[in-house]
């Protein structure tokens, strides 16, 4: 039996290293990063497995199944999940993606790893339980989510990114199905893709998905950096306001073409780079202009669609850094508890204020928790369903497909409250999950542009807001009322 505990902590090299050697020597692997005692490194469960019991499936990605379970020692509640493809040796296993960089990482808002097993041949991650992820508090949404509720979430999952930015690694695939809540606690998972900022470009394949991909990965820059989790963070902050995804693309074509429609095509002024990266791959933008955000979302403050504009500009080094992002205004309101007033009884939230706290974040080595201020709304009603990533989301997307060619305009009161359409669609050209090299995709991207009719928009001005639906835009339609309206007509044709 092979089992790795991870306790969490920080990083212990040597002992890594050490137990390395013993590993080959004694044919164990053990492994613990920051742990309690040094022994219990080369601790073998003699039941593995048999330790837990299995409740119930809570997810299906796309390299694993994600299953509730019971230690039945401790009567501690994890999610386990079960990889999809067999892993014949612990080598494989401990060079993994998610097993490297999340032995590195010690935050409260991301989620902690707490042992991995390999039985059988299948290899199990265990993971502290969290209630459910993002989209499906989305997806079962009557009404629209308040500021302080996205400012809490927003300002936790930025601290975990400056966490894990600053210590080198860039997520790459941040998603609403990412980012896991229980209660008013949102923690970062999936570290399935992270890469280390110092590993060597150029990166010959990326994996993320579609809707949150950052545009110079689109366009097929060799060379980017944790700017692209800053980028997809704009785009779920916009969702988590509208409950609609901000730039819902049905190809990587289509989702640089929903992206200029936002934001307005990229200059000389705007993205140099970009228009480089284009050319490079005789990628013609289609020309737009922008749309004020706060048209598109209605709901946010000012200071929210401030931090979402520069979240989602061209130029990666015009986003902010997460460093950056906790110090805007629109987090003015938030807590940064440190972890030394924290342990004390009843730890107060008065001090300091979100700049304060970021800048003391960068000083604090460990975590022990983060609060915001304002009291958001308690999701312990929320139900928990099994993910819709994967499979079942690669289904909507199907469905959506076939619906745009018989009818391009549907009755949004017909469909459910949460239903954009989805992001991996493996028998289209962007598989959104699957690994992709770049000449494939610099291709496609070329023929979409300059063979497939669509017709690049010639300085169009922005769609009309019409009561109801904007037609021809993503489909952002939300009044200024925190409620839906049920009797609103939804395009979801994609303009070209
Ligand atoms: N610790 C956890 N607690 C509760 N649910 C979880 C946990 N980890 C994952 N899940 C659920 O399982 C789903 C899939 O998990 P995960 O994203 O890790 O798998 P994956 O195969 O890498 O998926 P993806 O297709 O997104 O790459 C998540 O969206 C979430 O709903």
């Amino acid at each position: 039996m092979l089992q790795v505990n991870f306790d969490g902590g920080f990083a212990e090299e040597l002992i890594y290293n050490l137990l390395q050697t013993l590993r080959s020597l004694f044919g164990i692997i053990a492994h613990q990063v920051g742990g309690t005692s040094f022994w219990n490194l080369l601790y073998c469960s003699p039941a593995k497995m048999d330790r837990y019991k299995i409740i119930k499936e809570v997810g299906d990605g796309t390299f694993g199944s994600v299953w509730r379970a019971i230690n039945k020692q401790s009567g501690e509640v994890v999610a386990i999940k079960k990889m999809k493809r067999k892993y014949y040796s612990w080598e494989e296993c401990i060079n993994l993606r998610e097993v490297k960089s999340l032995r590195k990482m010690n935050h409260p808002n991301i989620v902690k790893l707490k042992e991995v097993i390999r039985e059988n041949d299948i290899l199990y991650f265990v993971f502290e339980y969290m209630e459910c992820n993002l989209y499906q508090l989305m997806k079962d949404r009557g009404k629209l989510f308040s500021d302080a509720e996205v400012r809490n979430w927003c300002f936790q999952v930025f601290q975990a990114l400056a966490y894990m930015h600053q210590r080198g690694y860039f997520h790459r695939d941040l998603k609403p199905e990412n980012l896991l809540v229980t209660k008013d606690l949102i923690k970062v998972a999936d570290f399935g893709l992270a890469r280390e900022t110092c590993s060597q470009p150029p990166y010959t394949e990326y994996v993320s998905t579609r809707w949150y991909r950052a545009p110079e990965v689109l366009l097929q820059s060799s060379i980017y950096d944790s700017a692209v989790d800053m980028w997809a963070m704009g785009a779920i902050m916009a969702e988590l306001f509208t409950l609609r995804p901000l730039f819902p693309g049905s190809s990587e074509a289509d989702e640089i073409y929903k992206i200029c429609s936002v934001i307005g095509s990229p200059d000389q002024n705007s993205w140099v780079q970009g228009l480089q990266l284009a050319n490079a791959i005789k990628y013609q933008f289609p020309q737009f202009a922008s749309v004020p955000l706060s048209v598109l979302i209605p709901s946010a403050s000012d200071d929210a669609i401030d931090l979402i504009t520069s979240l989602c500009s061209w130029d990666p080094r015009k986003r902010p850094t997460a460093a950056e992002a906790l110090q805007h205004p629109f987090f003015q309101s938030c807590f940064y508890v440190p972890p030394s007033l924290r342990t004390r009884t009843g730890a107060p939230r008065t001090t300091p204020s979100g700049v304060r706290g970021a800048l003391e974040q960068k000083s604090a080595k460990k975590y022990s928790g983060t609060l915001s201020g304002p009291k958001s709304a308690s999701f312990s009603s929320a139900k928990v369903h099994p993910s819709t990533t994967g499979a079942q989301r690669k289904l909507e997307m199907d469905n959506l497909e076939a619906n745009k060619t018989n009818k391009s305009v549907k009755s949004y009161s017909k469909q459910p409250r949460y239903r954009p359409p989805a992001r991996n669609s493996p028998s289209s050209i962007d598989t959104g999950r699957a690994t992709r090299v770049v000449s494939d995709t610099t291709e496609k991207l070329a023929q979409i542009t300059f063979g497939s009719g669509r017709q690049p928009a010639k300085q169009q001005p922005p769609p009309p807001m019409k009561a109801g639906g904007w037609h021809g835009h993503s489909g952002l339609l939300l009044g200024r009322s925190n409620e839906i309206s049920s009797g609103r007509s939804y395009s979801r044709k994609v303009v070209g």
